[in-house]
């Protein structure tokens, strides 16, 4: 008789739990961020102790819940500059967040050595790929909106034969109440909230304190003047320029709303906005990580999420997306329209760029 199909509902209880006690972390340092939590990446990135802390976090809750022979991780950090010298100090604030979280949360009784946290980093070193199952993970999606004070999240899912089938993403920042609508800014004090999904039975949104959690969907607006979008707050992420002339051509009113991070990818599950649009710059290569979690958490919500030219993202190539220039997401209505304004304006972009 054949096996009945997974139904992933221990793992997504696992990952729930692991990004939470992550968002935990991540939220002490923010408080209290000191100069010399943040170092600059080999490609000058920037990384911090929290991006460190979160990533040991996870890999660690996931193996001991999951108690699985084959544990294959797929995460954004490494230990290779936690292991040079002169990062001493680095590693023993790491290993301290580390072991204060699992005390707080009391679950777990384990106290990690600093070589075990440099293990856990380092458990996220696999390639992916089509076959088997995949843990993939950004400890800290948005690290720049993080060191603003800004929106960041913790980004979590899991692949099976190459295709996501849960997701989930802690964003300590944001507001349960919509964001990108002002009148409701100065009321939306309260902050934290998990979003989760699983293929084919939607998509739930709680706070990170634990309230219940509650369904979500993706705005159903159809004309495109009542939509708004998103982008990247960073310029140098995406094409700015290239967005605005899309939203003018669809005839959208509103301007964008520029927000750090797969929080994005939330906000559109739960209908604060329609559209979001992603163009990085010529030569830039996606992560799997920095769209795994958000996507399934979009789809799952009645959204869909495409390259330019329409293609389903393939998150099973390994580390990275192959792409056709960019990512855009929004509800079923508004795609066909979407689309024609992506490709015209991507046109006009060769057509302008060429020389006569
Ligand atoms: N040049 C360039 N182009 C496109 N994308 C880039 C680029 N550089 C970085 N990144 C990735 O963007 C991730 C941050 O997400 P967002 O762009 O959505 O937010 S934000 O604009 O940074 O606020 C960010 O994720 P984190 O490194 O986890 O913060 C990066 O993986
Ligand atoms: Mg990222
Ligand atoms: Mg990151
Ligand atoms: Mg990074």
């Amino acid at each position: 008789m054949a096996a009945p199909p997974a139904s992933y509902e221990k793992e997504l209880a696992a990952a729930r739990k692991a990004a939470s006690l992550a968002a935990r972390l991540c939220q002490g340092v923010q408080k209290s961020l000191l100069q010399s939590d943040v170092q600059s990446k080999a490609d000058r990135s920037p990384v911090t102790v929290a991006d460190y802390g979160s990533q040991a976090l996870v890999s660690l809750v996931l193996k001991t819940e999951l108690s699985s022979e084959s544990f294959s991780l797929v995460a954004e950090e490494d230990s290779g500059d936690l292991r040079k010298d002169g990062s001493q100090e680095t590693l023993r604030r790491i290993t301290n967040l580390v072991n204060d979280t699992l005390s707080s949360d009391g679950t777990y009784n384990l106290s990690l050595s600093e070589e075990d946290v440099l293990v856990a980093i380092d458990s996220g070193k696999s390639e992916g790929g089509p076959h088997g199952r995949h843990w993939v993970l950004d400890p800290i999606d948005g690290t720049k909106g993080f060191l603003r004070g800004d929106q960041y999240a913790i980004a979590l899912g899991l692949l099976d034969e190459g295709k996501v089938v849960l997701g989930v993403l802690a964003c300590p920042n944001l507001p349960l109440a919509p964001v990108g609508h002002s009148e409701t800014e100065s009321l939306a004090t309260k902050v934290g909230c998990l979003f989760s999904a699983r293929i084919g039975a939607g998509t739930y949104m709680q706070s990170l304190d634990g309230s219940p959690p509650s369904k979500v969907h993706v705005s159903n607006i159809e004309n495109p003047a009542d939509a708004s979008f998103f982008e990247s707050f960073e310029a140098a992420h995406s094409l700015h320029d290239l967005s605005s002339s899309i939203a003018t051509k669809l005839g959208v009113q509103a301007p964008p709303v520029r927000i750090d991070s797969q929080a994005k990818y939330g906000t559109l599950a739960r209908g604060d906005g329609a559209i979001y649009l992603r163009f990085p710059h010529k030569g830039y290569r996606e992560k799997i990580w920095d769209h795994a979690a958000g996507c399934i958490v979009v789809t799952e919500a009645g959204g869909i999420a495409t390259d330019a030219a329409g293609n389903a993202l393939d998150f099973s190539k390994g580390r990275y997306l192959d792409l056709d220039t960019g990512i855009i997401v929004t509800n079923a209505k508004l795609m066909p329209l979407l689309l024609n304004a992506v490709q015209s304006s991507l046109e006009e972009k060769v057509q302008s760029a060429s020389p006569l």
